[in-house]
């Protein structure tokens, strides 16, 4: 699914209005019936008020659209237009005159105006700014989102929290509405997928109002939301005349002394992911552990005790897993540069191979093209230097991914993944992930798929969309609490089948 920015989602209003033949009142209509049918299955009836906090924009007009067909709905409503500036968009001012006929009770709050008194059981629909905001709104303003910030009620926002801009919020000290959930039209904003903006709305929803689909088909981006109809749409069957060496012999490298679990989550997530073969390579330490835990996966054991020290597999792998659990040794340096001197296929970098690479710069060199790496803002960072917001950090991955011939995954709430043409935001996944060896099983699976020859750019969305997704099923019944990565390799087949059954 595409992602827009401001003048985009204008202009596919416009074209909406011409080719529909409609005008924009009645697609703002359309927009705040629908918002309000979602608002009517979720919260009505309500034992308090809904307090609908209009602005002097369309967004403020959607606001009235939902009053009125909550009013209608016998709802009580009150409307408290936040007269922020003279100038009135033109259907908000129908929107108002509609809604001042009917016996609705309408306030107008201004820079001397007091809080009202908005009780628990009450429900604040907010409209104040949507995708129009460009500047920090007046100081009355802000302290007004403040105000509704700290009442007890629960805040719905409409498009967009307001106080949060289509590109990113100014500052640490900005004031945005914090909303339980935030219904937005059409298609995802980039706002609430990026950390800083997003953790200002708890939840959030697209409501379709049918926008020209001819004009969001050809309107270009660099920015995708991966939903689960693509998803679908990748995954490969596993064709009845197929053998093990039809999907890939995967290579995990990985592990020191106290570490081989690492290792062991990445290869068993390997095999679970679909590879045809796993072959595993770790320290001595890690032989027996890995045999007996995983009996599928065959273990290459190094020389040293306790350390990777060489990595001379006796077969060609088709993608090669490395770094879980490995630590930084310089021997283990080294014998990761020998080994990408004479290996050119797929391969996934992670954990410990992103710290080396931090910490050698000319192992960028040796890396195969399209190498995947799965850093997390921590290893992210030491790659590629500090950033001042959310926006420079989309930048710089974008910019690594295209230097460096690399597939970034730098992962988060909605894990990014870049070639530098496009960035691609996942859409599953949970908190219940932040949790040690998640990321060894991410890169188990990414491995594996490659392995499987999906090109890799779809290995890794697939990849990242299957983990995470494997993630919500197993909290159906382990909760975010509970979560541990050895649940995500479990839960992965009813992904798989979840998938599966959307093929159908
Ligand atoms: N177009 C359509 O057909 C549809 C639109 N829809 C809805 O419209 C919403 C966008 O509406 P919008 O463009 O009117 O902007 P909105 O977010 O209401 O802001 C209001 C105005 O405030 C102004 N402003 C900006 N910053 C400011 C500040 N700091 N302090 C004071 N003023 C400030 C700025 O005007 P400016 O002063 O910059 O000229 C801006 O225009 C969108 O989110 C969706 O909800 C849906 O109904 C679907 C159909
Ligand atoms: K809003």
């Amino acid at each position: 699914m595409k992602i827009f920015n401001a003048e985009q989602i204008r202009r596919a209003d416009k074209v909406t209005i011409e080719n529909q033949h409609i005008s924009s009142l009645q697609l703002m209509e359309r927009a705040g019936y629908r918002l309000f049918r979602k608002l009517h299955e979720n919260y009505i009836p309500l034992k308090g008020k809904v307090w609908v906090f209009c602005g002097m924009g369309n967004n403020g007009g959607d606001g009235l659209v939902i009053a009125r067909h909550l009013y209608e709905a016998k709802q009580e409503v009150v409307v408290v237009l936040v007269n922020f500036s003279d100038r009135r968009s033109e259907d908000m001012q129908a929107n108002l005159d509609r809604v001042a006929a009917l016996d609705i009770a309408i306030t107008e709050f201004r820079e001397t105006s007091s809080f009202p008194e908005i009780i628990a059981d009450d429900l604040v629909i907010d409209a104040v700014f949507g995708i129009g905001l460009s500047r920090r709104p007046a100081a009355w303003v802000e302290r007004l989102i403040l105000n509704i910030n700290t009442c007890p009620a629960r805040v719905v926002a409409v498009d967009l929290p307001s106080g949060m801009m289509m590109d990113g919020i100014e500052g640490e000290t900005a004031a945005v509405i914090k909303a339980d959930h935030t219904y937005t039209f059409q298609t995802p904003k980039l706002p609430l997928l990026l950390p800083g903006s997003g953790k200002y709305s708890r939840n959030w929803s697209i409501i379709a109002i049918d926008q020209d689909p001819d004009f969001l088909a050809s309107e270009p981006t660099f920015f995708y939301y991966t939903d689960e109809k693509e998803m679908v749409k990748l995954l490969e069957e596993r064709p009845r005349f197929s053998h093990k060496g039809s999907y890939g012999h995967a290579f995990i490298c990985g592990g020191s002394y106290g570490k081989v679990g690492a290792a062991l989550m990445c290869a068993e997530a390997a095999l679970t992911a679909g590879s045809g073969l796993v072959s595993a390579l770790v320290p001595r330490c890690g032989y027996q552990v890995l045999q007996t835990s995983v009996p599928e996966v065959m273990c290459v054991p190094t020389s040293d005790e306790d350390l990777i020290t060489g990595i001379q597999p006796e077969f060609t792998p088709d993608t090669v897993a490395l770094g879980p659990g490995m630590g930084k040794d310089e021997q283990t340096f080294r014998a990761v540069m020998e080994f990408l001197n004479t290996y050119h296929g797929y391969l996934v970098l992670d954990a410990d191979g992103l710290n080396i690479l931090a910490e050698h710069p000319e192992m960028w060199d040796a890396l195969p093209g399209q190498t995947v790496i799965t850093p997390h803002p921590g290893e992210f960072k030491r790659l590629v230097g500090a950033w001042k917001d959310d926006n420079e950090c989309l930048e710089m991955a974008m910019q690594l991914a295209k230097r460096r011939n690399v597939i970034v995954v730098l992962k988060g709430a909605y894990t990014l993944v870049t070639d530098g043409d496009g960035v691609y935001f996942n859409s599953t996944g949970n908190p219940g992930m932040a949790t040690g060896g998640s990321g060894d099983v991410l890169t188990g699976i990414i491995a594996s798929l490659l392995g499987q020859d999906y090109a890799p750019l779809e290995a890794t969305r697939l990849g990242v969309f299957l983990h995470g997704l494997s993630a919500d099923i197993a909290i159906r019944d382990t909760s975010v609490w509970a979560l541990k990565a050895t649940d995500i390799i479990d839960y992965l087949g009813d992904a798989f089948l979840f998938l599966q059954s959307l093929k159908r």
